[in-house]
């Protein structure tokens, strides 16, 4: 759907214009084939939620599916057994006000009158017995199966998303679906799972109730059929445009949810308060609500206006036919019985006309809903273990060659990289440099195969990543990005987590800890490595951003992997910090290949190589006194920064 919402809805108009209604017949017969096409798409929906919910709970569903049979059935059987009771005492009445035979027939047996009323009566009550229980085992088992859908599904994401490329993720169309998945996963089995067995409830209770009235009379049931059509254009008006509303109004609310995040979240809250935007934004939220809301009543001001005319309309015919129906018992064409059977029959088959209209609309979103979660979960990896893998040759020793790589993100025209080639040998440290955007972070999230070059290929001691299984490959690489991972846990566990299998090993994670310079910080925290970071779950420390960087840096070096990838890990820390680091790496990156990115040339002229990027190609490489020597971008980019320390001319020219 396009949005109406200009912008962001931070600034402009938020008064959204009305959406166009699509242009339709609305004669009967269009609608009849509207109704036929919701309908038959909603019914195509159920056997995915009678699905998802064997898979929930096979037991749970086969009790719900019972119940609702047997309360679809009631009503039919209920006006039945009303029908029976009444006509058995009329012709009680007049057996004993005319004196003749006491005799009446109940199926196989003959009885009196009095004991047919006592049958008819218990049998009523074993009725109401069955119904009762088997509407509360439809609320139980129906609430018990809700939570296990949804967490069935909640499941079936998560194990899917764990799968999917890092592409999906930074493709926004997808992401949205994932997203909606997660979001709606535990609202919408609710919906699903009442809407899907209402309406097979429904249908039952609509089928029987018009099989019965067949039986009685055909002209009958067709009245009861034809009754409630002024109630079915009204809704059939109304129910699709209700939903088109919710549709239509998404953009408007995700822009008020996400006005109410920024002034409700502590990630946010300082600047927010800073550039006190509270009351704009709290404002911004205010209006877009009251455009909402406007829009909200004047639907429901004419939905109830003009289903109220209708509905008049239905009292009206129904009254004419009882009249008709009333007249024909006076003159004994039909019996009491029959009479009341009519007026339960109409008034239920009336109810279940609307519920079918209501339990329609409803299974139509719920089935967009479905759709785009079945959509998700038939995305399939592109990076994935070949058919038949290769091994590294053991041991691996960290020697990485790029062979004219090129990539390009999806969507985007301009390429990231273009046609690198370099070689990196074992053991050596390299240096990424480059102005940003330069196609650094790319370039490492090729070498940890987040992505596939389009074109080249990247070998790893002589293998092509391709070749290898993803999972393989990234045992051999310890890595920390740009926007590494925060974790809600312990500080052991924040960085055990670089190697899953030892996280709960203890002197590794303190070894970790040294090598990445967070040792000190650690014991000295209230409950050493034991303590909780971040405020989620327990009352735990905050630390700084620079104290952060060092614990992932420790998380990096938790795996004992030939291949060390850091993008821009002194970022964030002080220039002691940053020295020390430096200084440890190049004891720790003994035997292994180490690259990093900085813009830092302090850091970077230690690198046996540096590669230097620009506009996503390699322009210059080499050591840092090679690269002096030739003078080209990383010698200016280099002066730069130093003459800015040393109050050079070269700074006042910047
Ligand atoms: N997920 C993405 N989807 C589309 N384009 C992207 C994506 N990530 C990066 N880019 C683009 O690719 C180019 C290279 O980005 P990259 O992150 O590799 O730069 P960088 O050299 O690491 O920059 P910085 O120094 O700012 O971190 C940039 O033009 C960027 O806009």
């Amino acid at each position: 759907m396009i949005s109406t919402v200009p912008d962001s809805g931070l600034t402009g108009s938020v008064d959204i214009p009305e959406p166009e209604e699509p242009k339709q017949d609305n004669d009967l017969r269009s609608r009849w084939a509207r109704l036929r096409q919701s309908v038959s798409a909603a019914l195509r929906g159920l056997p995915r939620v009678v699905r998802l919910s064997w898979e929930a709970g096979p037991w749970l569903t086969t009790w719900l599916a019972l119940a609702t049979v047997i309360s679809g059935l009631s009503p039919a059987a209920t006006a039945y057994m009303a029908k029976l009771l009444l006509d058995s005492v009329t012709h009680a009445v007049l057996v004993h006000t005319q004196h003749l035979p006491d005799q009446a027939v109940l199926g196989p047996f003959t009885l009196d009158t009095v004991q047919m009323i006592i049958a008819v009566a218990v049998l009523q009550l074993l009725l109401t017995a069955v119904t009762t229980v088997m509407n509360t085992v439809s609320q139980v088992s129906q609430g018990l199966l809700q939570d296990r859908v949804s967490h069935t599904i909640q499941l079936k994401v998560m194990d899917h998303a764990s799968k999917l490329d890092l592409a999906f993720f930074e493709d926004s169309a997808s992401y949205d679906l994932l997203r909606q998945a997660q979001q709606e996963a535990p609202s919408r089995p609710m919906s699903m799972m009442n809407g899907a067995f209402g309406l097979i409830r429904t249908l039952i209770t609509f089928s029987s109730m018009i099989a019965l009235l067949l039986t009685i009379s055909p002209l009958l049931a067709a009245v009861a059929v034809l009754a409630p059509i002024p109630a079915f254009i009204a809704e059939s008006r109304y129910g699709l445009r209700t939903y088109r509303f919710a549709l239509w109004t998404s953009p408007i609310r995700r822009r008020m949810d996400y006005l109410g995040r920024l002034v409700t979240t502590d990630e946010d809250a300082k600047e927010v308060k800073l550039f006190g935007l509270g009351p704009y934004f709290v404002d911004r939220f205010r209006q877009l609500g009251k455009v909402y809301f406007a829009r909200q009543r004047k639907l429901s001001t004419e939905r109830t206006l003009r289903s109220t005319g209708w509905g008049m309309l239905t009292t009206l015919t129904g009254s004419l036919t009882y009249l008709y129906i009333a007249l024909e018992a006076v003159y004994g064409r039909l019996t009491l019985g029959d009479l009341l059977l009519f007026t339960q029959a109409t008034s239920s088959v009336q109810g279940s006309v609307s519920a079918l209209f209501s339990g329609a609309t409803g299974m139509y979103e719920n089935n967009l809903y479905l759709d785009n979660l079945y959509k998700l979960l038939a995305t399939e990896p592109t990076i994935t273990r070949p058919e038949r893998p290769r091994e590294l040759p053991k041991p691996v020793r960290g020697h990485v060659v790029f062979e004219h790589v090129s990539f390009s993100y999806q969507g985007s025209e301009r390429p990231a990289l273009s046609d690198v080639s370099f070689e990196i040998r074992p053991g050596e440290t390299a240096a990424v440099v480059g102005r940003n955007g330069a196609g650094k972070s790319t370039l490492f999230k090729l070498l940890c195969r987040l992505y596939d070059p389009t074109g080249g290929r990247i070998l790893l001691d002589g293998v092509d990543l391709r070749e290898l299984d993803p999972d393989d490959l990234r045992l051999h690489i310890s890595a920390m990005f740009q926007d590494y991972v925060t974790y809600q846990a312990t500080a052991a566990e924040n960085i055990g987590l670089g190697d899953l299998g030892r996280v709960e090993d203890r002197p590794r994670v303190e070894s970790a800890a040294a090598a990445g310079g967070a040792d000190e910080l650690l014991t000295g925290l209230s409950r050493g490595y034991d303590t909780p970071l971040g405020r989620w779950f327990n009352e735990g420390a905050n630390l700084s951003g620079g104290e952060w960087q060092k614990v992932v840096l420790s998380r990096a070096f938790m795996r004992d992997a030939p291949l060390l990838v850091l993008d821009e890990p002194t970022s964030a820390l002080d220039a002691q910090a940053e020295y020390d680091l430096f200084a440890r790496l190049r004891r720790l990156s003994h035997g292994r290949t180490t690259l990093y990115i900085s813009h830092r040339f302090s850091t970077v002229r230690q690198a046996d190589r540096i590669l230097f990027l620009q506009d996503g190609q390699l322009v210059e490489s080499g050591t840092h006194a090679e690269l002096m020597r030739v003078d080209g971008q990383y010698a200016h980019l280099f002066t730069l920064q130093a003459a800015a320390y040393l109050d050079a001319p070269a700074a006042k020219e910047a």
